[in-house]
């Protein structure tokens, strides 16, 4: 195990490139299982979810070749073998084996996802939809087991907008019979993606990317070649990154990003000071002798303020002069970043499902640990932004969704690195 120190205060600048989409990958992997020859998919990100559904699709027979930027996936040997235990537990997005196998076999057993905690995480949706599909679904000590004599398309109404379940129905019913359509389905641009190697593989979709998709069941669906989008979260971590440590009169030049995915960031960054422009393929943020402004956010549904930037945000609302009222109505419970960035010397009370931050403070370096993904990402802001060095442990948290943190941190010109954790830190944290 690793901690990443960081040398806090010193102003970036240059150009960070965008990696493929984690929340994209982690689905159009799963989705592969559906075709009948070999899917080629380019840009995936180089992350352990990655490594985690690639590895999985071996267990169940898939050949899975690694040829630079592209990931070549044979499925025509998998099997619906039973996956209950083991590395499903890794992630949260093992849940998109259960559609997929689903759709495939028309029957799966796969343990209860794991990926970050960030309060309760029900899977009702996923298994209603399934359900509707024609399906017999039960949870077994902690397994799902599901089987279909054959899936036939139904209307599923959502009672909650959710990007799992939007697109675990959609690979469950790509290859049923008829049609089903999803209404109150959820608009990420994720899904979008996957409906687009869905559609190149051969299966009917119209609808994708509004809150009414609808589905014609093929036969067959077939191998293609997909590019992945850029991805949005790690784009606008990197944009506050940016708002928070750029120098007047420099710039910090996020690349290979869809400005359009990212507009209520934009919107809010604009809001309090910050000044970005955007091109068709990037964000360019330039430092400016502005104070900035306290602003509040809420998090919502796509197109609305992305609830995995909450945390990130957080650290740049820490330099803004006034309060700011940070409201997550997607998880209610998305705060373990706070105590941290207490430690070291943030302001910040949690309310219920609120966070009221008071700048600006200075913030100090410390030992800080991420809790999850994006409490890590906010983390690695305050480390770059605060006074000293910063020793942050929870990587394998990071590692989940960031390609080549430190790589891209140096490249801006931040003093990052990482080394082992010694026995005795290891010690500390098994008993933290
Ligand atoms: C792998 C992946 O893509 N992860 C993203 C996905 O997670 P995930 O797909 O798990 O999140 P959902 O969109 O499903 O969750 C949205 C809300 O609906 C609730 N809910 C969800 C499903 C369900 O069956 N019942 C239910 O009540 C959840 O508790 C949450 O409050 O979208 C989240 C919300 O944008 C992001 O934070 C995650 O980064
Ligand atoms: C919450 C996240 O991921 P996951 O759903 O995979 O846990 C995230 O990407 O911020």
């Amino acid at each position: 195990m690793e901690k990443l120190v960081l040398e806090g205060g010193i102003p970036l600048k240059g150009t960070i490139r965008v990696s493929g989409a984690k929340n994209s990958a982690v689905a159009l992997i799963p989705a592969t299982i559906l075709a009948s020859s070999p899917v080629v998919l380019e840009g995936l990100p180089r992350i352990s979810d990655v490594q985690t559904l690639c590895d999985l699709l071996e267990e169940i027979g898939g050949t899975v070749n690694y040829d630079n930027e592209k990931i070549i996936i044979d499925p025509s040997k998998m099997i619906g073998m039973p996956l209950p235990n083991g590395k499903v537990k890794k992630l949260r997005a093992s849940y998109y084996l259960m559609g997929a196998m689903l759709g495939r076999f028309k029957q799966a057993v796969i343990g209860l996802p794991g990926g970050c905690y960030l309060g309760p995480r029900p899977i009702d949706q996923h298994i209603k939809g399934f359900e509707a599909l024609g399906a017999k679904v039960t949870n077994e000590q902690g397994a799902i087991y599901l089987r279909a004599d054959e899936l036939k398309g139904a209307r599923i109404y959502l009672d909650v907008v959710s990007v799992g379940a939007t697109i675990n129905i959609m690979l469950a019913a790509v290859l049923a019979k008829g049609r089903t359509v999803i209404e109150n389905a959820a608009k990420e641009p994720e899904i979008v993606d996957v409906a687009t190697l869905l559609t190149s593989m051969g299966a009917k979709i119209k609808g994708a990317g509004t809150d009414v998709i609808r589905i014609d069941g093929v036969e067959q669906l077939n191998g293609c070649s997909h590019t992945i989008i850029p991805d949005r979260i790690e784009a606008g971590t990197y944009a506050i990154l940016a708002a928070s440590t750029v120098e007047e009169g420099k710039q910090v030049i996020v690349d290979n990003v869809i400005p359009h995915h990212l507009e209520s960031l934009i919107a809010k960054m604009r809001e309090m000071g910050v000044q970005v422009e955007t091109n068709d393929e990037q964000l360019i943020v330039t430092g400016t002798n502005r104070e900035l402004k306290a602003v509040d956010i809420k998090t919502l549904v796509y197109p609305g303020f992305a609830t995995d930037l909450q945390q990130p945000f957080t650290v740049l609302l820490t330099k803004a002069n006034g309060t700011s009222v940070v409201t997550d109505t997607i998880y209610g419970a998305r705060f373990k970043h706070i105590d941290e960035l207490n430690r070291m010397n943030g302001i910040i009370k949690v309310e219920g499902s609120t966070a009221i931050v008071t700048g600006p403070t200075k913030l100090q370096g410390g030992r800080v640990k991420a809790s999850d993904l994006r409490a890590g990402a906010a983390l690695v802001i305050a480390g770059l932004i605060a006074e000293g060095k910063t020793e942050l442990t929870g990587l394998e948290h990071v590692d989940r969704g960031y390609e080549g943190l430190v790589d891209k941190l140096t490249g801006l010109g931040a003093n990052v690195w990482r080394v082992p954790l010694t026995e005795k830190e290891l010690e500390q944290l098994k008993n933290a």
